[in-house]
């Protein structure tokens, strides 16, 4: 443990060192520029990953190229979680009789654009830089890449360049950025990534999207939502792959609904820019026809941002991680969230955070925090409870196993059903409410493996689930576990009645 180390633990967490007392510490007790612990990128992952290891009496650097947040904060979850929730808010007040005649029109689409400006504060980070400050971590704004053992370059924002060294390790949060397919024309048109999308300062007319996945749904929700005509074009047989085919099938039965035409089986082969937008030839198993759009976002998924960071200087050529996230083969370096490719989701970033910070501090004092499953220094969870919510009309929330992954997992499994719309709850909350909920049962240990939630607010669901995922809560226990009446997570009875005691 560092002499600085020390210092800041004996101060404790209630008066934290500011990162100006922290950084003249770490520089005076090392006489140079070094830190405990260098963090590159400060969007979610990276800035818990910095407030662990400091919560844990280690020095931090976090450096960060564009705003501290990261794209979560920016261009993603927040930005577009915003844009999706005030047609959500009409649809829920649409859906209740005595409440339905007050809603007159749609969204406005200046006041949502406006309500999602505030969410991102105008692009600004001054107020997440004011808490890294009270955290007692150091910024540097610029670009870092590794240069050697524990030794990292940044090309600060000025122009200059810095060479930071750390004593403990160095931890890749360098998330990722939208992959844009190899398509004849697709990258010289200009087209959207969900970056162009999140922070949109005008609804186009008319939007094409390219990817079925939970990019290209949510973000064909939105904008049909705010007035656009919107051509989803997927080249699958169905849209969000990932989840249960019925949650699928319900959010490509919502989509039309919300007015996105939507095709699926579809391949871009060509797209073009003209002075009147673009121009997109799609071909499906029948013919090629061309859909015009003014903009095209593309939604086909995302690569790890690696690009420019030096691994090759440290023999690295592909950051494969233990469940601590420390990179194989180098005792030094750990890569968390997006980049390492494991659970792309700000929630598990965070949760790999945590772990990976842990495992860092008690290293730093000789203690190996071997990542045994469920350990405090280990992500266990990214292998078997990842949740997500998708927020589309309807909503999804999903964790664990898909009854298919729980099949070719070779377990032993049993899927139940239930019409959420039979909930006296549901049909409360929403009259006619549409949805439906799925549990997949290890039968061997008769624990669920796997849960799926179709249906409005249904996210809210999903924690439930995944507490019992993770504690592994055999059903015979579940029983007891007695939802309210009247609420919709009273589907949980339903379903322990439809397996059987
Ligand atoms: C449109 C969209 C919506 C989403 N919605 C949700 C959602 O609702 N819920 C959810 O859980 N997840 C959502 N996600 C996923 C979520 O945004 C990511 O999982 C999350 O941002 C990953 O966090 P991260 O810290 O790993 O990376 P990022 O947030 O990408 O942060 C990485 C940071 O590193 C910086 N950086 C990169 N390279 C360098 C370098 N060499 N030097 C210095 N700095 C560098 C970047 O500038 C960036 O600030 C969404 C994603 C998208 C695209
Ligand atoms: N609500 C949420 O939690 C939320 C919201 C948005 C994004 N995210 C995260 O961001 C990540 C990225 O989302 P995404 O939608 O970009 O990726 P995705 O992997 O979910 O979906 C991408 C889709 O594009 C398709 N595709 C790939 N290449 C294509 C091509 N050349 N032509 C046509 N289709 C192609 C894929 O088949 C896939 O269905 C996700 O992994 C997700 O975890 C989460």
């Amino acid at each position: 443990m560092t002499v600085a180390g020390i210092r800041y633990r004996a101060l404790g967490r209630v008066t934290r060192p500011t990162a100006t007392e922290r950084q003249a510490a770490s520089m005076a007790v090392a006489g140079g520029d070094e830190y405990d612990v260098i963090v590159v990128g400060a969007g979610p992952v990276g800035e818990n990953v910095a407030d662990q290891v400091v919560r844990g009496g280690l020095s931090a650097l976090l450096v960060e190229r564009e705003l501290v947040g990261g794209e979560c904060s920016y261009w993603a979850c927040i930005p577009s979680k915003a844009l999706l929730r005030p047609a959500a808010a009409l649809a829920d007040a649409r859906r209740v009789d005595g409440a339905a005649t007050a809603v007159r029109g749609g969204p406005n689409p200046e006041q949502v654009l406006a309500r999602r400006t505030s969410f991102t504060h105008n692009w600004s980070d001054d107020s997440q830089v004011g808490w890294l400050d009270y955290a007692g971590i150091a910024l540097v704004r610029g670009t870092a890449r590794l240069v050697g053992e524990r030794q990292v370059e940044i090309r600060t924002r000025d122009g200059g360049a810095r060479r930071v060294a750390a004593r403990q390790a160095v931890v890749l949060a360098t998330g990722s950025r939208a992959t844009v397919p190899d398509v004849p024309g697709l990258a010289e048109a200009d087209p959207w990534t969900s970056r162009d999308a999140t922070s949109a300062t005008a609804v186009p007319d008319e939007l094409a999207v390219l990817g079925g996945g939970v990019v290209g749904c949510e973000m064909a929700t939105a904008f049909a939502a705010l007035g656009s005509r919107v051509t989803l074009i997927a080249r699958g047989e169905r849209l969000l792959p990932r989840l249960e085919p019925f949650a699928s099938e319900a959010v490509l039965a919502g989509l039309p609904k919300a007015g996105v035409d939507v095709r699926l089986g579809a391949t871009v082969t060509a797209v073009e820019r003209d002075e009147a937008g673009v121009r997109i030839d799609v071909a499906d198993a029948d013919a090629t026809r061309t859909v015009r759009a003014d903009e095209i976002l593309v939604a086909t998924g995302r690569t790890a941002a690696v690009e420019g960071l030096g691994l090759e200087t440290v023999g690295v050529t592909e950051l494969r991680v233990d469940d601590s996230c420390r990179v194989a083969g180098v005792d030094w370096l750990y890569a968390a969230g997006d980049v390492n490719g494991r659970a792309l989701l700000t929630h598990m970033g965070k949760y790999q955070a945590r772990a990976c910070g842990a495992a860092i501090v008690a290293r730093a004092g000789g203690d190996a925090a071997e990542p045994t499953p469920w350990s405090r220094y280990a992500a266990t969870a990214d292998h078997a409870a990842v949740p997500q919510a998708v927020f589309t009309d309807p909503e999804v929330g999903a964790v664990g196993l898909t009854e298919a992954e729980a099949r070719d997992a070779g377990l032993p499994v049993r899927a139940v059903e239930y019409d959420l719309g039979q909930v006296a709850g549901a049909s409360l909350f929403a009259d006619g409410y549409a949805g439906r909920a799925k549990l997949v049962v290890d039968t061997g240990r008769e624990v669920i493996v796997g849960a799926t939630f179709v249906g409005a607010t249904s996210a809210e669901l999903v924690h439930a689930a995944t507490i019992a995922i993770v504690g592994e809560v055999p059903l015979s226990r579940l029983w007891h576990a007695v939802p309210s009446f009247p609420t919709i997570s009273e589907v949980w009875l339903r379903l322990l009645e439809a397996y059987g005691r």
